[in-house]
């Protein structure tokens, strides 16, 4: 059974497949925070900027098996040339996808990428994943297509995961949770002139910015 928040059909707004088209499934639950406000702060991970918590959004559902989920992902993908891309995130993706899925995806056409806190480990076959380290939660993947490190983060500098091989070290700055989708945002702009200097200190990473939020889409 896959429990899914929502999903919808956008452009991937962040790292090195930014512009792409693709379908989001956002799977419900994290281990890292359990989506509660109240609890946010207590939580390992305290700035998440997403609401993960029940089905009840766009597309959001329970699925009983993964030819049903995966069939349910390929609806919203438009009938027009272009390889089928789908992103698994969350939540905490990898806490549900399994190599069903991941199969089932696949028969359907679709290239699999993933967005993980990188403490699990992913089931083979995936073809873009992207690690984004959180505080002091042990990573326990060696190898990802890019990292993409929200910053700064005070207990996971860019340095703790040089070790981790990946395609692309990418920096994102840090975002208010409770700044509104579009919009200004003081905090996360101070956070992007940090990471700027960072990038321009430290020429292994790059700076990448939640393209999506700039321009007012899902
Ligand atoms: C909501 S998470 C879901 C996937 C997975 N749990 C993870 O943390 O990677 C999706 C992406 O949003 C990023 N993110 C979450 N909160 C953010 C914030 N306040 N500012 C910038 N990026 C954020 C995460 O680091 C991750 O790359
Ligand atoms: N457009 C868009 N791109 C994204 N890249 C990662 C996202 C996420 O929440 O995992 C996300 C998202 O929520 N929307
Ligand atoms: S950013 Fe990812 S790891 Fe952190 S609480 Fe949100 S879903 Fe969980
Ligand atoms: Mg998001």
């Amino acid at each position: 059974m896959y429990r899914v928040k929502e999903a919808f059909y956008t452009l991937q707004g962040e790292g090195a497949q930014a512009g792409r088209a693709a379908v989001f499934c956002r799977f419900s639950k994290c281990n890292l925070w359990n989506g509660r406000e109240r609890d946010r702060a207590r939580a390992v991970c305290s700035f998440c900027d997403t609401d993960f918590v029940g089905t009840d959004g766009q597309n959001g559902g329970v699925f009983e098996t993964a030819e049903a989920l995966a069939d349910h992902l390929w609806r919203l993908w438009p009938s027009a040339p272009g390889r089928p891309y789908v992103v698994c995130t969350g939540g905490e993706p990898l806490l549900q996808l399994d190599d069903a899925l991941v199969a089932a995806l696949h028969r359907r056409g679709f290239e699999v990428g993933v967005e993980t806190n990188g403490t699990l480990s992913p089931p083979a076959g995936i073809d873009w994943l992207c690690v984004s380290p959180k505080a002091d939660a042990p990573v326990v993947v060696d190898r990802c297509d890019e990292l993409k490190l929200v910053f700064p983060q005070p207990l996971a500098m860019p340095e703790r995961f040089e070790h981790i091989q990946a395609r692309h070290y990418f920096l994102s700055p840090m975002a208010s949770p409770a700044a509104p989708a579009s919009g200004e945002d003081t905090v996360k702009l101070a956070n992007t002139r940090k990471a700027t200097e960072y990038c321009l200190a430290h020429p292994r990473w790059r700076l990448t910015l939640q393209m999506h939020k700039l321009i007012g889409i899902d």
